[in-house]
């Protein structure tokens, strides 16, 4: 359960819209009907969704959302408004472009949902052009800093999880090693927390560097050893495409015979867990609450179990640190 702040609204809206950016998430669904909901339970005349983020603000591909358009969809996985990463909105001048089609339709406000490059143009849209703008943190990733959870995060762990657990299963009956690829190109959040809790013999992330060959060696005389005769290794993606084959060779090349396991975009879809759907409909109906209070180019969290908002500034100029005694209880269990 949430607790959410006590709001006066002092401002009175009659056109936002709304759109989801960058990867998707389990839970941008029930997030949008949140949104579109609580603002015409609100007061505000009217809602538009946009297609596929900032592609479809910069053609106006913009239609009117009623209560009727977000029904069924809480349980839903993916975004009903598709997603899209538009490096075009990179440039200032199709940001103006995209203020201009906002100011056209009458649309006052905009509600953003999505991870943090989502973030970086949802701040430079409102500081430019000041279109009042909301972020919400939407990505498996659980990257943005200042909020303790993000959208999806929750689904894509039990994803990667579920998977596992079938892997462990025929790891321990073949008694192999098993390399499991999980996402986070830029961080290990999503790593860290599935390998602490699959009981991982080890985790990798771009957080935290290793000596890639000490690393094959001891898992290499580990084995030799006789220590564990199943063994997972979870790895996150990382920026470098070919690390978790590097390691795979690695060991071979030591006399191990490692299995591969990417487990992609899975974690990206299904449908949102609970968890998820709990979040999303609470900052969803929060971003409409913080608008009416007179809020502006910030993201509507979660820190500590409470609804905070962190300014969008804030959110895009640091990075989410990874504590290194939570990634430190993945070597000190396995054991
Ligand atoms: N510096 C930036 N300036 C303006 N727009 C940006 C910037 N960075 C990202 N964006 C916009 O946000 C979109 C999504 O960003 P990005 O691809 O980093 O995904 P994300 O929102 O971080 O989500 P995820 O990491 O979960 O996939 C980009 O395609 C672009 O349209
Ligand atoms: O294949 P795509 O859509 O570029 O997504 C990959 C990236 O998106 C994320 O899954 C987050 O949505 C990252 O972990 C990953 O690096
Ligand atoms: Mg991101």
């Amino acid at each position: 359960m949430f607790t959410l702040p006590h709001l006066k609204p002092i401002k009175s809206y009659k056109s936002i819209a709304l759109l989801t950016s960058g990867g998707d998430s389990p839970g941008m669904n029930p997030a949008i009907r949140g949104v579109v909901r609580a603002a015409l339970n609100s007061g505000i005349e009217s809602v538009y969704g946009i297609q596929r983020g900032y592609s479809g603000l910069i053609t106006a591909d913009i239609h009117k959302l009623t209560s009727r358009s977000v029904t069924n969809i809480i349980q839903r996985g993916g975004t009903m408004l598709k997603s899209a990463r538009c490096l075009e909105f990179k440039e200032p001048a199709i940001r103006a472009q995209a203020a201009q089609i906002l100011r056209d339709k009458n649309i006052e406000a905009l509600i953003v949902i999505g991870g943090d490059g989502s973030m970086a143009g949802a701040h430079l849209l409102t500081e430019e052009t000041g279109i009042p703008v909301i972020g919400l943190p939407g990505t498996i990733d659980n990257d943005i800093p200042g909020s303790d959870d993000t959208i999806g995060f929750d689904t894509a762990v039990n994803t990667a999880l579920d998977a596992i657990d079938k892997i462990r299963d025929t790891a321990l009956s073949h008694e192999r090693l098993f390399l499991v690829e999980v996402m986070g190109r830029n961080s290990g959040f999503i790593a860290t927390q599935v390998g602490i809790a699959c009981g991982a013999e080890l985790v990798i992330v771009p957080e935290y560097a290793f000596d890639l060959h000490d690393l094959c060696v001891t898992l290499a005389q580990q084995r030799a050893s006789g220590q564990g005769s199943s063994g997972i290794i979870v790895i996150a993606e990382g920026k470098d495409p070919g690390l978790t084959s590097r390691i795979a060779y690695q060991l071979e090349e030591l006399g191990q015979d490692p299995k591969i396991c990417i487990l992609g975009h899975i974690q990206r879809g299904g449908s949102p867990s609970g968890h998820d759907r709990m979040l999303a409909s609470c900052l969803g109906a929060s971003a409409v609450h913080y608008l009416l209070a007179g809020f502006n180019d910030i993201l509507v969290g979660v820190r500590q179990g409470t609804i905070v908002d962190i300014p969008l500034r804030k959110v895009i100029s640091e990075k989410k640190i990874l504590d290194r005694n939570i990634f430190d209880i993945t070597t000190l269990l396995h054991k």
